[in-house]
């Protein structure tokens, strides 16, 4: 009977090593946590739990087996056709090739600044049109909205604007506003199905085929939507292009612009001629140095990038700002706006924005940007001994290099001299070759589409559920933003409430 026990037990024993054996080799654990988008939560509790003992290789959880920059990003970007966008070109010479003519395609700072200009207006009259109520105390009127939502339309519009000269408009129109939503589930359906390294090109035959409808799987049927839109996209702009070289101009909806007469209103005249510039993809397609596929290809990637990590920036400032307690950040950089700055939106300019007069805004994203990077998918990595370990001859410490680094305190980025080794560690655009083309835009895009609001509102939060809710966490005095990491990060709804100042 005792010895029947001890091989029962060893039985048991050597099942649960097998099955520990086939996770950890397989890696279907990370996948798991890439599908409910917590991947990034399971790496901090590791690093948490093994990093301050043992300073050890073995101890840090296995490095991802996938270089991202390869055909990981190709279940999105590809299409069924297999086309390779920028960033799928693993060699560092292709690649560059690629990124020049990118580079040179990206608008310049005061042609990007008209056309986002133009749309954090619209943002900010469409947060103006929604239906209120009247705070009893002020007799003011009071908007709550989902800052989530708003803020994707107007990423959508914005990078759809720039890369096409036309922007899909769902601020003003519902026609394409599934497209947040598609482009979340599709990159579900990257982010756990891009971990199966060896299959991606079966994968990628999967996408080109009926088998996602007729198996019921949502996300990979969002993926294929995805690349429809993106495909569409391309052609559309193609259509346009001859007759655009005869007007010389680009194409603007009216609706992108805010109104469907302009005669009416001249300063909503000024934001559609501001809009109408020349875009990215025009520039691309009249280069003509890649095939179709390739450009679609790059299509899905810059629709992707552009829109919402500028969206989940915005809600993560709005976020800290209205849950910080008692909310000074809010306060000075509503001062700073309305007052300090000496602007104003009709004397706003790009050198402003991204100049010394919002220092104090900018300082805010950063620090949003700090706490919740937009995309926050680790590469690779390895946890440091205490002692701090050396990369590529650099020293990095184990600490991190400034105090309270759980805490909101833009301030942090205004001290002089700032600390050289936090301006190092700070890298929520990559750094390197391969770093955000779009880094000036995004800037743009944040702090305009912020400027916009408070100059135009007084802020708060909408509720306790806004801070203790699906938008994030507070916990003694540290406010956590709460939100699922598929490749870009997601947070559920967060309400804020508006009160139109004139
Ligand atoms: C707050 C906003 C943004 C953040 C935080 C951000 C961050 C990043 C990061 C971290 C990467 C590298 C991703 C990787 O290799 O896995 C990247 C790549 C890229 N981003 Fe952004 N981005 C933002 C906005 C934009 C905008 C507005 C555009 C377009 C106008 C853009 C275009 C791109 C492109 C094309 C790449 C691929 C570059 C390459 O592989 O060579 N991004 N971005």
């Amino acid at each position: 009977m005792a010895s029947f026990a001890v091989m029962a037990t060893a039985d048991i024993w050597s099942i649960g090593l097998m099955i520990a054996v086939t996770l950890r080799i397989s890696g279907l654990p990370r996948v798991w946590h890439c599908r409910k988008g917590n991947r990034h939560l399971q790496e901090l509790a590791a690093h948490e739990k093994y990093a301050p003992s043992r300073p050890s290789r073995r101890s840090t959880p296995r490095a991802p087996p996938v270089f991202k920059g390869d055909e990981f990003y190709g279940l999105l970007d590809g299409g069924p056709e297999g086309g390779r966008s920028v960033q799928m070109e693993r060699a560092p010479d292709a690649h560059a090739a690629r990124r020049r003519v990118l580079d040179r395609a990206m608008p310049a700072r005061d042609e990007a600044f008209r056309t986002i200009n133009g749309l954090a207006g619209v943002f900010t009259d469409v947060i103006r049109e929604q239906e209120g109520s009247t705070d009893t105390d002020r007799g003011k009127r009071v908007l709550e909205v989902d800052i989530n939502q708003v803020a994707s339309w107007y990423g959508f519009d914005l990078i759809t604007a720039l890369a096409f000269g036309q922007s899909l408009d769902l601020l003003r129109s519902d026609e394409y506003r599934w497209l947040p939503r598609c482009l979340q589930d599709a990159s579900v359906f990257l982010y756990w199905a891009g971990f199966f390294r060896y299959a991606l090109d079966l994968w990628r035959r999967f996408l080109g085929s009926k088998w996602p409808a007729r198996l019921g799987m949502h996300t990979a049927v969002e993926a294929q939507r995805y690349a429809d839109l993106a495909d569409s996209q391309v052609y559309r702009r193609l259509d346009r292009l001859a007759r655009e070289d005869e007007e010389k101009v680009t194409g603007i909806t009216d609706a992108a612009a805010g109104t469907t007469d302009d005669s009416k209103d001249d300063e909503v005249g000024t934001r559609k001629k501001a809009i109408k510039r020349n875009d990215i993809f025009g520039h691309l397609l009249r280069a003509n140095l890649y095939s179709r596929i390739d450009l679609r290809a790059d299509s899905s990637l810059l629709i992707a990038a552009g829109s919402d990590a500028v969206r989940f920036t915005i809600t993560a400032t709005l976020f800290h700002w209205t849950t910080q307690s008692p909310p000074t950040s809010l306060a000075r950089a509503t001062a700073e706006v309305r007052t300090t700055s000496g602007l104003t939106p009709s004397t706003l300019t790009d050198a402003a924005v991204l100049g010394s007069p919002l220092r104090y805004l900018r300082a805010c994203v950063d620090e949003a940007m700090r706490l919740n990077p937009p995309k926050p998918s680790s590469i690779p990595r390895e946890v440091a001994p205490s002692s701090g370990m050396v990369i590529d001859g650099v020293v990095a410490p184990r600490a991190p290099p400034w105090p309270d680094p759980h805490f909101f305190r833009p301030e942090r980025w205004l001290a002089r001299p700032l600390d050289t080794r936090m301006v190092a560690a700070f890298c929520p655009f990559l750094k390197g070759p391969r770093a955000c083309p779009g880094k000036t835009v995004a800037y743009l895009a944040v702090q305009l589409a912020l400027f916009h609001l408070l100059y135009a509102f007084d802020v708060e939060a909408a509720d306790e559920e806004a801070a203790e809710g699906s938008g994030g966490k507070v916990q003694g005095g540290r406010n956590d933003f709460a939100f699922n990491d598929w490749v870009i990060g997601y947070a559920q709804g967060l309400n804020i409430r508006f009160k139109p100042r004139m």
